[in-house]
């Protein structure tokens, strides 16, 4: 086996932390806020858990927090969402496959740690951990080599990024210098026409706030199947919806393909920040699908979403990664198939710019009139903020 080379560091001790409340898990939040105000998911046709997401646990598992040292001391971090069961998971088992390795070893890394996980993992809240795991690999090493992420990747091919905003408000996202603003979908099938002709209303509303020309999606959040879909795709060409995103729930590849048959010609069809894997994704792109959307914190991490970011290329497929802070702006901004980017507002009424895992990291960048230049700090440039109370739940 190939070893540390004298002047190469090692991984000393790996180490796992949980909080609650707001930060990377983002749906975790406390109070009025527009990301939990009636929108439709696949448990929506289950009326009493049609009003809020947190009534049937969309934030259960809370942050998980990674922290990698060298034994140099330098430490390197990452967040993501699996909270007690990602740290578990880390500790109790990734951990071994890191501790005493050299720092600069992600793909043997990487690999050991899907292999040995196969037999439980495969996606989900594993491929969480990983990503978390890999995450805080990359940011480490961004500060070993003074850094930033992005320069690891192979160097930016913009100079700046530009976003849209998802959130109850396009309107304000407009005046504030967004490409366009994707509004969650409030009613799925169970609700039936009367619900359609709500989602129609609220877009033709937006649609009269913004003016023509300003991209409006809606997030339908695996809420729909595919005839609803179809129906409500054909009415919103109408009002020029650009994309209909997560229509149906990850498993049905084949729904994609037909969905993708079936809208309207020019209406975008997006999907993929539940998936994980080069696997999931290649049978995502098989779909014909028109953008692809992982969660780097969730697919595998920088890792894992080069692969599937080279698989989408060959396909002339765009990677728009799903919202997850400084971890997909240090990537977008290196990949020339991933022309915008996501900034998810989570100011509770989506009418201000707060920053997405607030008030988790310090110098978390947020964008200025819709766009955004990657600060050039090493690592992926934010420290953990130490007001927020974390916890290590488990050792090894
Ligand atoms: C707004 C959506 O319902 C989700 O809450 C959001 O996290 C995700 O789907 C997104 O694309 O930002
Ligand atoms: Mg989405």
């Amino acid at each position: 086996m190939a070893t540390a080379s004298a002047t190469t560091p090692t991984i000393a001790q790996v180490r796992a932390y949980t909080v609650r409340g707001k930060g990377a898990d983002y749906h975790d939040q406390s109070g009025y806020h527009w990301i939990d105000d009636h929108i439709a998911t696949p448990m929506s046709i289950y009326p009493e858990y049609r009003r809020s997401r947190q009534s049937f646990g969309i934030n259960v598992l809370g942050t998980l927090v990674v922290e990698i040292e060298a034994d140099d001391g330098t430490v390197g971090f990452a967040v993501t969402t699996a909270g007690e069961i990602g740290a578990w998971i880390v500790e109790k088992h990734l951990a071994r496959f890191l501790e005493g390795r050299p720092v600069t070893d992600l793909e043997r890394i990487w690999d050991q740690m899907y292999r040995s996980t196969l037999y439980y993992g495969r996606r989900g809240v594993v491929l969480n951990a990983i990503s978390g795991v890999d995450l805080a690999l990359y940011d480490l090493l961004g500060r070993l080599r003074e850094e930033p992420v992005y320069a690891l990747l192979g160097g930016p091919v913009r100079d700046e990024l530009q976003f849209y905003a998802t959130g109850a408000r396009p309107d304000v996202a407009k005046e504030l210098g967004f490409i366009g603003g994707k509004m969650p979908l409030h009613h799925g099938p169970a609700e039936g026409e009367e619900g359609l002709r709500k989602n129609l209303d609220a877009l033709a509303d937006m649609r009269s706030r913004v003016g023509e020309g300003f991209w409006l999606m809606w997030d339908c959040w695996m809420s729909l199947d595919v005839d609803y879909a179809t129906r409500l795709a054909g009415r919103a060409a109408e009002y020029g919806l650009r994309w209909i995103e997560e229509a149906l729930i990850p498993d049905d590849y084949w729904g994609y393909a037909q969905l993708k048959r079936q809208v309207p010609a020019g209406m975008l069809v997006t999907t993929g920040e539940h998936e994980a894997t080069r696997w999931g994704f290649r049978q995502l792109l098989e779909t014909g699908i028109d953008i692809i959307q992982p969660d780097v914190g969730w697919c595998g991490g920088i890792t894992e979403l080069l692969k599937i970011s080279a698989m989408a290329d060959a396909h002339g497929t765009m990677v728009v990664p799903h919202g997850s802070s400084v971890y997909s702006y240090h990537f977008v901004v290196t990949r020339t198939n991933s022309p915008f980017a996501e900034f998810l507002m989570m100011h509770e009424t989506a009418e201000e710019i707060v920053p997405m895992f607030a008030p988790l990291l310090l110098g978390e960048p947020v964008p200025e009139n819709g766009r955004l230049r990657v600060p050039d700090t090493p690592g992926f440039g934010v420290e953990l903020n130490p007001e927020v109370e974390r916890t290590r739940p488990f050792t090894h």
